[in-house]
């Protein structure tokens, strides 16, 4: 049997009674990428932040590489192996590319991985090796600021790689990207998915289509159902929900 990486097991979220997520079930296997889709308010950003330690579950239990996250604080559950990319790229404008990513790598040489002893996790990459992988060696001496926004989200991802995560949460990385951007996005996590678990939250389908191996749709701050690209589209519920009305706009 495949070792879990994740296992969120009837989780609820109450803010001030309503249920941004309402007993939610939900695991995923180590190596796997998965894509989470779901329509407007369906719970995915709240799904992240409890995976995170952003929020914690009113009911329920997050369990990371067999252990519970309950009341473990944010910084601590970064330091265990999760980590975490904005919808917004977060990098250093004014520093170049290369700097960025020599900065996310020095993050690991801190006291708090030694402290709570990483188990697993990807090897040590190095800023040169990022380079590559995020496909921005000709852009290394450029400042971040130059860059477009297609090619930040790829430095950003790589900051995240630098922190050597076994789970990466990436939300929404293509939203207001080129068609060639999305592409190249894509390209990267689809590569990253050779050596990390990863979890993506998006809304472009063409996106999904390009990535997706298994899909998780959440409605209501439920799982709705689950499976592969062909499957999750041609369910019924899914078509009402999600697809039949994002067809419509
Ligand atoms: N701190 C909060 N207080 C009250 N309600 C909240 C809070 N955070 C989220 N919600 C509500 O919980 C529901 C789920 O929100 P969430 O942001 O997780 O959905 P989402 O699927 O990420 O939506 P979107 O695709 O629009 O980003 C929404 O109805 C939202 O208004």
């Amino acid at each position: 049997m495949t070792a879990k990486i994740l296992e969120i097991n009837d989780v609820t979220v109450s803010f001030d009674g309503f249920k941004a997520l309402n007993h939610l079930t939900f695991s995923m296997d180590v190596g796997e990428l998965r894509v989470i889709i779901g329509p407007n308010g369906a719970g995915k950003t709240t799904f992240l932040d409890v995976i995170t330690g952003k929020v914690q579950p009113t009911e329920g239990q997050v369990i990371f590489k067999g252990r519970n996250l309950r009341k473990m604080p944010e910084y601590q559950i970064a330091c265990f192996g999760i980590g975490r990319k904005f919808q917004t790229p977060r990098i250093y404008l004014n520093l170049t590319v290369r700097h960025n990513l020599d900065l996310a790598c020095n993050r690991n040489k801190n006291v708090f991985p030694t402290l709570f002893q990483r188990t697993t996790g990807g090897e040590i990459r190095t800023v040169a090796g990022l380079l590559e992988t995020v496909g921005l060696i000709a852009k290394a001496d450029f400042p971040a600021a130059l860059l477009s926004h297609g090619e930040k989200q790829r430095l950003e991802i790589g900051m995240l790689v630098a922190q050597s995560p076994d789970l990466l949460l990436v939300d929404e990385p293509v939203a207001g990207l080129t068609d060639e951007e999305t592409e190249n996005v894509g390209n990267l996590l689809l590569a990253l998915a050779e050596s990390h678990s990863i979890i993506v939250i998006e809304h472009d389908m063409e996106f999904v289509r390009q990535i997706a191996r298994t899909v998780t749709v959440l409605h209501q701050g439920s799982v709705l159902c689950q499976g592969d690209m062909d499957e999750v589209q041609n369910d019924p519920r899914v078509i009402e929900v999600y697809l039949g009305k994002q067809e419509e706009e």
